[in-house]
């Protein structure tokens, strides 16, 4: 389903599950900072209304989205107690195939991370064409991919803390 036609800043708020006692890492790539600054204020706005707290929230800044992937291991070695890590970057095209690396190795990196890692790791990576398709989705008229990935996170976290075996 794509984006376009759905808004990433639409939730539920009443579905969340309570987030008082959760804590939540955020890394953030610089570059493109305008608009990973977007995706990070979308995703703390996010965490603060459903409830969790502002001390509770840690942020480490990582030069580039590849290098998400050390700045999230780092900080789930760092950190144990988080509940949910989120990565945020924003990759354009450029020229050449770079855009192609960079995006597949961010991807199979966290992708690793959470095979490996028992803290769950959101991938809040907009992976564009071109710079407006990342203004829409970062605050522009397609919402903000940071709030979707608060969201996520939020629900990550509850089933990493609280996972019961329900009755059917
Ligand atoms: N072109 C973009 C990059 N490139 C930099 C890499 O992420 C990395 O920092 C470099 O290759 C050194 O390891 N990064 C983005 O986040 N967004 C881009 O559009
Ligand atoms: C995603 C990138 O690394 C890209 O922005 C670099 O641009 P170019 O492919 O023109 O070198």
């Amino acid at each position: 389903m794509a984006t376009k036609g759905n808004n990433l800043s639409d939730f539920d708020k009443t579905k969340l599950p309570e987030a008082k006692d959760f804590k939540i890492g955020l890394v953030v790539a610089e570059w493109n900072a305008e608009i990973t600054e977007n995706l990070f204020q979308g995703a703390f706005d996010t965490l603060i209304e459903a409830g969790v707290i502002k001390e509770n929230i840690v942020r480490w800044n990582v030069p580039g989205s590849f290098e998400l992937i050390y700045g999230c291991k780092k900080m789930a070695e760092s950190f144990a107690m988080l509940d949910a890590i989120i990565a945020i970057g924003n990759v354009i095209q450029g020229e050449t195939k770079h855009f192609d690396f960079v995006c597949q190795g961010v991807t199979q990196g966290i992708r690793q991370l959470n095979v490996e890692g028992d803290i769950p790791i959101l991938f809040c990576v907009l992976t564009d064409n071109t710079k407006q398709q990342s203004i829409d989705r970062s605050g522009g008229k397609h919402g903000n991919k940071g709030t979707e990935s608060a969201v996520a996170a939020i629900h990550m976290a509850e089933l990493k803390k609280n996972s019961k075996f329900y009755e059917l």
